[in-house]
């Protein structure tokens, strides 16, 4: 029989499909070693591939020590953190798992932005600390209903965003490379969209092509009213200038779920009574984490059988 293939485990998946890969894989688990550069030592000319996650990714310091490396299989949809041009230039595969984990993503979109619009975190506050009994009632909040919301980024999880806010009866805009054929209002640029929009959504990708694309002009635009919601990359905000804004009032409210520094986030930013947060966990629920693990090793068995790969990163 064929001596299973060498997988190098760089960050590890859910256990049922740990459990898979063990029965389809010689597994080598970087993740646990104690001595990672030692394990490499004696691994490395053996590894045809590699299993990561989005928030770990690979870089050129490993991927430099496999000469035999084939495929790069990534439990994430967003691959800012792998090193596509070193993979690219070796021919190497990269697969991620887009599409499965869209729903949850869009959801806690829409979570996020009723939390900060709504001020739910605060309200919460109100009742378990006695103030509703001693103080009266929690302050109105603006609504969502019929309200403006843009969407930065129409991609899948853009417009599954923008598919739940239709059933928040929101008129909704967008920012996109090109057109999409959606009944939506596309706007030229991210500082006319937060102009028109009463609520902004960032749903584009990480990585240096968004770096700072919310810009203090853009947050400016959004305004005193306006609420920003962040479920893509924390680099695509100019973090400091949202924290100023929401502090001094020039920006309403935020909802986040991806900061510039994960998984310690700015103490100014914690400090602020009118922000929603969540640690990265768009993604985060038993059945998406089971379904992106399964497409990881659905990928992997698809690259060792010579089929088509299930997700390649172009
Ligand atoms: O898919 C993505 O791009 C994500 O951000 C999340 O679903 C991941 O869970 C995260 O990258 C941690 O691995």
């Amino acid at each position: 029989t064929e001596p299973r293939p060498d997988v190098l485990v760089v960050s590890a998946l859910r256990p049922g499909q740990m459990a898979r890969l063990e029965t389809l894989f010689a597994l080598h688990r970087h993740d646990r070693a104690e001595d990672p550069d030692a394990l490499l030592d004696a691994i490395a000319p053996r590894i045809r591939a590699v299993v990561t996650t989005g928030g770990r990714g690979l870089g050129r310091d490993i991927i430099d020590r496999l000469p035999g490396l084939e495929i790069v299989a990534c439990s994430a949809v967003g691959t800012e953190k792998l090193d596509l041009a070193a993979c690219r230039a070796r021919g190497i595969a990269v697969t991620n798992t887009p599409d499965v984990l869209t729903d949850d993503v869009a959801d806690m979109a829409m979570a996020l932005l009723l939390m900060a619009r709504r001020r739910l975190v605060e309200g919460d506050a109100h009742v378990r600390s006695g103030a509703w009994a001693r103080e009266g009632m929690f302050p109105l909040t603006p609504t969502l209903t019929g309200k403006r919301l843009g969407i930065l980024g129409l991609g899948r999880i853009g417009q599954a965003i923008a598919a739940r806010a239709e059933a928040f009866r929101m008129e909704i805009g967008y920012v996109a490379r090109a057109p999409r054929d959606v009944p939506y209002a596309r706007l030229p640029d991210a500082e006319a969209l937060a102009g028109w929009a009463d609520a902004l959504v960032v749903a584009t990708p990480g990585g240096a092509g968004t770096r700072g694309l919310v810009s203090a002009p853009v947050i400016r635009a959004l305004g005193p009213g306006g609420t920003l919601v962040n479920i893509s990359r924390g680099s695509v905000v100019d973090e400091p200038a949202m924290i100023e804004a929401l502090a001094s009032g020039a920006l309403g409210a935020a909802g986040l779920d991806v900061f510039a520094a994960e998984p310690a986030p700015d103490p100014a930013l914690l400090a602020l009574p009118n922000v929603a947060l969540s640690p990265h966990h768009g993604s985060g629920t038993v059945e998406t984490r089971d379904a992106m693990a399964r497409m990881v090793v659905d990928n992997l068995v698809a690259h060792f059988n010579g089929a088509p790969l299930i997700s390649p990163v172009a």
